[in-house]
């Protein structure tokens, strides 16, 4: 029979979700027992690991990000030899499940985001709005004999979206509450939140990007430590250092942060020439390098306090905000956001029991069985797209 079909046909399915973020510190793998689709979709962690880059791939990835150092070639042979990684990730996670490629149904793969540019450019006479993730879902079935779907942002885009936030969709599914208005606050390279109102039905959901996570801090810390630490372990640097109102105020007048929802970002506004520019003013400041981390810190945490206060506050009253992504391990930066938001609860995904790291690549294992059931799997009202679809390219 067509396995396609066969997939089809069962009422649970294995399934592993893959996912590489922004932040690009490894490959997420989860694998996941899903059951049902749709709203009654159910599922169960069975195992989850993250894949580490070594540090000579992390930086070739890191070269296709810059116009400066990235080449058609470069990002040709990155496309492959990411979908071999992936690959290898889904085989090891299998491995570590006691099972074999052959008891599990399907993959879903985010793959890489090198490029993403969602705001409107007119050419010709069409209107454009792209983005590119890299990492061959081709490969990856071909290694592993398991029908892979992945590309799943440009069925948004073509559809007018901005082809992210994606797992706002699966936050809907996994955490809707009858009484409670929760705010998820995902904090990884870039941070983004998904607004869950009391009660509410796919139309309700309210989701963005707030602008940096992690991806600002990173790279100052990487600037200021001389490339010694890659980024700010436990908030420890920040914690030693004073926030600088005046850079940080400068920093919030950003066009980005005045901005009203719908709307994304990623490394080519917050990367690396935004951090060129805010370490000449920090050296016109005379700021040490702690007070630097604590202001950058402030700007991640502040900038999320204003988004809720800007667009969020004024339609509902959040009960609760619970944070994931790795900035969640950042303690500055969670003291922070609790500091800007005294009147709410704050929470982190591990406070709750559930393992922060998984989220997203458990959620590209359900946006992977929503497509093979043929389910719409945007939030048109998050994405911005004109219509639901149903994304994720089928390799079989
Ligand atoms: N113990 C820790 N202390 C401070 N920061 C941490 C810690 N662990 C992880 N991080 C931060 O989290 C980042 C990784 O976060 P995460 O894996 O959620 O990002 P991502 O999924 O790549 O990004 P995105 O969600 O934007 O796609 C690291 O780059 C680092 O800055
Ligand atoms: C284009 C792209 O890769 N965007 C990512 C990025 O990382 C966080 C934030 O910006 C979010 O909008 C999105 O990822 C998550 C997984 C999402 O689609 O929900």
């Amino acid at each position: 029979m067509n396995r396609l079909i066969e997939i089809y046909r069962k009422e649970e399915r294995l399934v592993i979700g893959l996912m590489s973020g922004t932040s690009v510190d490894g490959i997420d793998a989860a694998l996941v027992r899903i059951r049902g689709k749709g709203l009654d979709t159910k599922i169960e962690l069975l195992e989850f690991e993250n894949f580490s880059y070594d540090d000579h791939v992390r930086e070739r990835i890191f070269e296709l990000f810059e116009p400066s150092t990235s080449t058609v070639e470069k990002i040709c042979h990155m496309n492959f030899l990411l979908g071999e990684l992936f690959a290898e990730a889904a085989l090891k996670i299998i491995k570590k499940a006691h099972m074999s490629p052959n008891n599990v149904d399907l993959i879903g793969s985010h793959g890489q985001t090198i490029y993403h540019i969602p705001q409107i450019i007119e050419d010709l006479s069409y209107r454009i709005k792209s983005t590119f993730q890299i990492g061959e879902p081709a490969v990856i079935a071909e290694r592993t004999g398991i029908v892979t779907v992945g590309d799943f942002r440009v069925r948004d885009v073509a559809a007018g979206g901005d082809g992210a936030p994606l797992v706002p969709y699966t936050d809907y599914i996994l955490y809707r509450n009858p009484e409670n208005t929760i705010a998820l606050q995902n904090i990884g390279g870039i941070a983004n939140v998904t607004v869950l109102p009391a009660a509410c039905g796919v139309e309700d959901v309210m989701a963005f990007d707030t602008g940096p996570g992690n991806m600002v801090i990173d790279e100052v810390v990487k600037r200021v430590t001389g490339g010694v630490l890659k980024y700010d372990k436990d908030g420890h640097l920040a914690s030693k250092g004073r926030v600088n109102s005046q850079l940080l105020d400068e920093l919030l007048k950003d066009e980005y942060f005045v901005k009203r929802p719908p709307k994304t970002t990623g490394r080519e506004y917050f990367g690396a020439s935004y951090v060129d520019r805010l370490m000449e003013r920090a050296a016109r400041l005379n700021l040490d390098k702690c007070d630097l981390v604590a202001t950058v810190t402030a700007l991640t945490a502040k900038s999320i306090a204003n988004s809720y206060r800007d667009f969020i506050i004024p339609l509902y009253k959040i009960d609760r905000v619970i944070i994931s992504g790795g900035g969640s391990y950042n303690k500055t930066l969670v003291r922070m956001i609790k500091e800007y938001l005294p009147e709410m609860e704050v929470m982190t995904q591990e406070d709750m029991g559930f393992n922060s790291d998984a989220k997203e690549a458990v959620a590209f294992a359900i946006l992977a069985n929503e497509a093979i059931n043929g389910h719409f799997n945007n939030i048109p009202k998050a994405t911005g797209a004109k219509h639901p679809v149903v994304m994720g390219k089928i390799c079989m």
